[in-house]
């Protein structure tokens, strides 16, 4: 899709909006849903800070819920090809779709591991990362206490929709 500007945004209806934005946060088009509402935006800015505040309004239950609509990173969903156009964009440009199978099965394992560990998947934003990173990542946040956890999976949650939300509007942003 074309870049557009925030007139565009403001001018959508809702099928349209949540038809736009309903994957910036993954698999949750409840939460553009809700965004829409909230209109008008006054630039790119202003309607990211709706989509976090409502991530940040959840309950813990609801913030789980989140992380557990993303795909595991190389993972299974990658294999078989069922992956969101976003997702699959983004594990690519990290690497992850030209893994080894020795490699696959070590991001596995871990990936098993933090969801036995925490209950939701190890979620990072994949565009700021490449196999290695992603790897000692995993294997850091691994051990650090769930409630701290879940704050910086829910940040990693929110880079991916920053980013997302950028290339739908064309900003040039590299903030992390
Ligand atoms: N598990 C996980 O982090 N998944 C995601 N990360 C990302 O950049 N795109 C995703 O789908």
């Amino acid at each position: 899709m074309q870049a557009m500007d925030i007139e565009k945004v403001n001018s959508m209806d809702f099928g349209e909006f949540v038809d736009v934005f309903g994957n910036v946060i993954e698999r949750c088009p409840l939460i553009a849903a809700a965004v829409w509402s909230q209109r008008p935006f006054s630039n790119l800015e202003d309607l990211e800070k709706h989509f976090f505040a409502f991530i940040d309004a959840l309950p813990q239950s609801g913030q789980e819920g989140i992380l557990r609509c993303h795909p595991d990173l190389a993972g299974r969903e990658l294999q078989r090809g069922t992956l969101t156009a976003e997702s699959q964009r983004e594990q690519r440009s990290a690497g992850l779709t030209s893994l080894g199978a020795d490699e696959r099965l070590r991001l596995a394992e871990l990936n098993a591991q933090y969801r036995a560990r925490f209950g939701f998947p190890f979620v990072l934003a994949a565009r700021l990362s490449d196999p290695a990173a992603v790897r000692r990542e995993l294997a850091r946040r691994l051990h650090r206490p769930p409630a701290q956890e879940l704050r910086t999976a829910l940040g990693e949650v929110k880079k991916i929709g920053h980013l997302r939300l950028a290339d739908l509007l064309g900003a040039h942003s590299a903030r992390r």
